[in-house]
């Protein structure tokens, strides 16, 4: 394929409920939409899950939107590309970015797919027709509104429960969690807002049987959460610590984790999550996909990596309707009896709606090979 066209747009989403987390509160999302076409004029698209602010990693939409304009898309429009694995190639020039490099990564990953006619999971060697998938709960101030919501979404189907906590806010909170669902797949995510000193604290949620206790530790620690592992009894599973598949492999072989949530952007696109999900089946170490609030694009991107063989838990891509009054793509991801059905049209396999992604743009640039 040659790159002919690209179009970046800053959406506004508002979310239908405040998502909090122990670094901030979610109530509008805005994020870059990716759109490729290339010389045939099939499109691709991708989708940067860059926060507005630097809190989850050191991209913000902003860096990502800077990224694109004055590295990324100068270095491949016009290119031609035989695989997608050469925009991971010819990126190597920009250190870090990971979620900018993603965003275009995965629509270049979207149009390959859509040339080969296959439905991108099958293009990444994924096989499920069916993923099942839990669900990401912000912090809640009120505990009985906190169990409500958890046996909603046990009604609706969520095979697992993934709690936010940060000091002060977990121990009581899990515990009053279990009085009411002793036997819920459950666990917890701290977003790093942990320090090595609160290992005994830590080994108090031992009691509780949860799944994993994910990120604990400093966003880019491997060490430490070697050293709690080694005390808990507990999985912890890492998050933000993750950046690429020797990130990986190093933390596998120093102990620090038994399970890994992968999410794309962090780990700058679909080639290297393959690389990633290689690494981990090798070693045993069972893979989720973890969520970014996306919008019905990420989403797609989110279900067809899940179709991979070692993606054996839950992981965060719950329905559209959790997030938005309305997705982006048609037809909106849903869950039937617990799980997504894997699309199987050809590259996302989902359509983006052309009308509603205007409406929830409020900035857009194109760029021409043409013009160059
Ligand atoms: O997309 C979802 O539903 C999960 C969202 C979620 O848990 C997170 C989104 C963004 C940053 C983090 O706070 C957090 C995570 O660590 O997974
Ligand atoms: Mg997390």
């Amino acid at each position: 394929m040659r790159i002919e066209r690209v179009v970046l747009r800053q959406l506004a989403m508002k979310m239908k409920s405040p998502f909090t987390t122990s670094f901030g509160t979610q109530l509008m999302r805005e994020f870059i939409v990716v759109e490729v076409v290339d010389e045939d004029g099939t499109v691709g698209w991708g989708e940067s899950v860059a926060l507005l602010n630097p809190w989850y990693n050191e991209e913000t939409m902003k860096t990502n939107w800077h990224m694109l304009e004055d590295f990324i898309i100068p270095a491949l429009l016009g290119v031609h590309l035989e695989h997608p694995d050469e925009v991971t190639e010819r990126l190597q020039f920009i250190r870090k970015n990971n979620m900018a490099k993603s965003a275009f990564e995965g629509a270049v990953w979207d149009i390959f797919a859509k040339q080969q006619g296959q439905y991108l999971g099958q293009t990444l060697g994924g096989t499920k027709s069916e993923i099942s998938v839990g669900i990401s709960i912000g912090i809640q101030k009120d505990a009985s509104m906190l169990i409500r919501m958890i046996g909603e979404y046990l009604e609706t189907g969520y095979k697992r429960i993934k709690l936010k906590i940060k000091p002060g806010q977990d121990v009581e909170v899990v515990r009053g969690v279990r009085q009411v669902f002793p036997d819920v797949p459950l666990m917890v995510d701290a977003n790093s807002s942990y320090q090595l000193r609160d290992l005994d604290h830590l080994r108090r949620l031992d009691e509780f049987n949860l799944m994993m206790i994910e990120q604990p530790l400093s966003h880019d620690d491997l060490v430490d959460h070697a050293k709690i592992q080694a005390r808990l009894e507990t999985p912890i599973c890492l998050d933000e610590s993750i950046h690429s598949a020797e990130d990986a492999r190093k933390a596998i072989e120093l102990g620090s984790c038994r399970i890994i949530n992968l999410k794309i952007g962090r780990v700058g696109g679909l080639s290297e999550s393959l690389r990633i999900h290689d690494v981990c089946r090798e070693a045993g170490i069972p893979l989720w996909c973890g969520g970014m609030l996306e919008s019905g694009i990420g989403r797609a991107h989110n279900i067809a990596v899940t179709t991979l063989a070692n993606f054996t838990l839950p992981g965060d891509t719950a329905a559209s309707s959790r997030y938005w009054d309305q997705d982006i793509i048609e037809p909106e991801v849903k869950l039937t009896d617990g799980v997504i059905q894997v699309p199987t049209n050809s590259g996302i396999g989902f359509t983006v709606d052309g009308s509603t992604l205007d409406r929830y743009t409020v900035a857009s640039k194109s760029f021409s090979a043409s013009s160059l």
